[in-house]
């Protein structure tokens, strides 16, 4: 446990990758146990130039270029002893966000994931946040979503619902359910054509860099396997370069339907939050930031963002690095 009570937050900054750096990594993990309330690490700045196929005339493949994004990504990591410290941040860290997208241009989007991530969104819910922020500004899309009954146990709309939604002051119609009575091929064509509206009226924005809808903020989780969304390890939907939303039908984690943004859309985003809790996923955060050698690549390595990629990890997730 923490000898020292200071809350601060202790920043460095690597300016190159966790994994290509042994010496970088050690003196960090030694902080951590000195000054262990969290610990945020600054991976090196970024351009992308993965371009949307359809004006690009000579991309490579998705994955390929996914990989050189995650490669470049500037990514910070901020570790926390535990799961109720990772809300507490993440929480203002959404706040922050949702403050300065109002500000510059009236409007927030931001897209969820389901699982563990939203109950860390649950300190949203609290004071001050629920009178602060500027809820009729938030337009909330799923990154990912089961194709069952909204009011069905794995819902992703239902959970985000019953933890957060029901309890803020969003306007109903700028929350972005899919549509429950189509299938999995026909919801995912079906929620391509509601963003391609919104970025049309420009509630989306649109990324320079990609050509693809650039969401504000989107706040994903990752299960043991590395997967993240509906982006399975292995799974041929990873490469997916010209669709924003596409669909499964055999995902390994039940239930096999599922809808699910493309690694494009993902990687567009201004800012991409990873959240992980729990030592069960130690070898896939290892894999995603740590010095790895294995050669099959996860679906969480292929992650980065547009502006910043930051992964706030608890301990036990973090108990590799
Ligand atoms: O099936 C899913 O799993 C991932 C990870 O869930 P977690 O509970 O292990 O954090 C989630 O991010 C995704 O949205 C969901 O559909």
């Amino acid at each position: 446990m923490a000898s020292v009570r200071s809350p601060t937050r202790l920043s460095l900054s690597l300016g190159t990758t966790l994994s290509s750096s042994r010496t970088s990594r050690a003196p960090a993990i030694i902080l951590l146990r000195s000054a262990p309330r969290s610990l945020s690490l600054s991976i090196k700045p970024v351009r992308s130039n993965f371009k949307n196929p359809i004006s690009a005339s000579s991309a490579s493949s998705a994955s390929s270029a996914a990989a050189e994004m995650a490669g470049q990504c500037q990514k910070k990591v901020e570790k926390f002893q535990t799961a109720e410290e990772v809300a507490v941040r993440l929480a203002k860290y959404t706040a922050d966000l949702s403050a300065k997208f109002v500000k510059e241009r009236g409007a927030f989007t931001v897209a969820l994931s389901g699982g563990s991530l939203i109950y860390a969104l649950r300190k949203l819910t609290e004071a001050p946040y629920k009178d602060t922020v500027e809820w009729g500004r938030w337009h909330v899309f799923w990154v990912d979503e089961r194709v069952v009954k909204k009011d069905h146990p794995d819902s992703n709309y239902k959970l985000a619902h019953d933890v957060l939604l029901s309890k803020v002051p969003i306007p109903p119609g700028q929350v972005y359910a899919i549509n429950d009575a189509l299938s999995a091929e026909g919801a995912a064509e079906d929620y391509e054509t509601c963003l391609k509206h919104l970025v049309q009226r420009n509630v989306i924005a649109t990324s320079k860099a990609t050509g693809f809808p650039k969401f504000d903020l989107i706040l994903l989780g990752m299960g043991p396997d590395g997967h993240l969304a509906s982006l399975f390890p292995g799974h041929p939907r990873c490469n997916e370069k010209t669709k924003w939303v596409t669909h499964i039908e055999d995902s390994p984690k039940p239930p096999p339907e599922r809808i699910t943004f493309t690694f494009p859309v993902i990687n567009s985003a201004a800012y991409n939050a990873m959240v992980v809790a729990g030592d069960n996923k130690a070898d896939a955060v290892q894999r995603a930031l740590g010095n790895s050698q294995h050669p099959d690549t996860l679906p969480v390595q292929l992650l980065a963002a547009e502006d910043e990629l930051t992964w706030f990890l608890d301990q036990g997730a973090a108990s590799k690095l």
